[in-house]
C-alpha cells in the first residue's frame, strides 16, 4: 500500500497530537503557509492548514476534525511590540501565516484602527521589529518573542472578546478526491493519548524545545485540537467576518 503523506506544522503546537502517532506514514514538516501550497499541489495528502486557506479554497478541499484552536488566549499568535501598547504604528506581518494576518485585519477594523500592515520576508521578531514598531508573529517564534517583547495583542483573546467563540487557526484538510477520515481519527486518538500521558509528553517537549515546563503545560492545556460544535461556530463566524470585510474575494 502507498504510504500516506501527512503534514505536520514544525511548531510546538503540533507536538502533542503527533507524539503518539505510531502509524506508518510519511511526516512532512512545514510552516502553515508552505503546508497550504503543498496540499494544493498534491505533495502531501492530509495536513493541518490555515483555516483561512481552507475557507478560500473550499471547493477543492475537504476538512476534518483535527484542528488548532483556542477559546480565549492562544499564547502563540500575538502582536509584540517595542512600545508599551498598540498605537497606530505599522505592523510587520509574518510570511508564515494566512489565518492570523486576516484575523488581525478584522480585529483592527473592529477596533476602528487603521495600522498599516507590512509584509516582510522574515518571520523573526527581532528583525521584524527593526522594520516596524509592532510585529505579528506565530508559532514558536511567537513563544520566544513573548518572553522578550511586550505582547500588545493576543489574537485568540481579542477574537473571544469580540465573538465569545473559539478562534480556529488551523484545520486539517485534504483534496476533495482524497478520503483521509481514517488518518484524522488516528491523529485525534493520538491526541487523546497525549492528554492521558500528559507528563510524558511534557517531559519530551521540554527536551526537544528547551522551554520551561510550566509554560509547556499551560500551552498544551490552552490549545484545542478537536473541531467540536463551538469551534465550528467560531469558524463559521470567522468566515462571515472575512466575507463582510471582502477578504475572501
Ligand atoms: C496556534 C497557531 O496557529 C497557527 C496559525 C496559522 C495561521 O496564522 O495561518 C495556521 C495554523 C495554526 O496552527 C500558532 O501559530 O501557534
Amino acid at each position: 500500500m502507498v504510504r500516506m503523506r501527512v503534514g505536520k506544522f514544525d511548531y510546538l503546537n503540533n507536538f502533542l497530537p503527533y507524539y503518539f502517532l505510531n502509524e506508518k506514514v510519511e511526516i512532512v514538516e512545514a510552516n502553515p503557509r508552505e503546508m497550504a501550497s503543498m496540499l494544493l499541489s498534491g505533495r502531501i495528502d492530509y495536513a493541518p492548514v490555515p483555516a483561512f486557506f481552507y475557507l478560500k479554497n473550499r471547493e477543492r478541499l475537504r476538512h476534518y476534525e483535527f484542528c488548532v484552536a483556542s477559546e480565549g488566549k492562544v499564547l502563540s499568535v500575538v502582536v509584540v511590540s517595542r512600545k508599551k501598547e498598540l498605537d497606530d504604528g505599522s505592523i510587520a506581518v509574518t510570511p508564515h501565516s494566512l489565518t492570523s494576518v486576516n484575523l488581525l485585519k478584522i480585529l483592527l477594523a473592529e477596533r476602528g484602527m487603521k495600522n498599516m500592515l507590512v509584509e516582510v520576508n522574515t518571520a523573526k521578531a527581532s528583525e521584524m521589529l527593526e522594520l516596524c514598531p509592532h510585529a505579528l508573529v506565530i508559532g514558536d517564534e511567537a513563544i520566544k518573542a513573548r518572553m522578550i517583547y511586550k505582547v500588545v495583542m493576543d489574537l485568540g483573546e481579542e477574537w473571544y472578546e469580540l465573538t465569545s467563540l473559539p478562534a480556529v487557526f488551523g484545520i486539517s484538510a485534504s483534496l476533495k478526491e482524497t478520503n483521509a477520515e481514517e488518518m484524522d481519527r488516528k491523529i485525534l486518538m493520538a491526541t487523546e493519548e497525549g492528554y492521558r500521558r500528559f507528563d510524558e509528553v511534557v517531559r519530551a517537549a521540554e527536551k526537544a524545545f528547551k522551554m520551561p515546563r510550566e509554560f509547556l503545560e499551560e500551552y498544551f492545556r490552552t490549545l484545542k485540537f478537536r473541531l467540536s460544535s463551538k469551534e465550528r461556530r467560531g469558524l463559521d463566524e470567522f468566515e462571515k467576518y472575512c466575507r463582510d470585510y471582502g477578504l475572501l474575494e
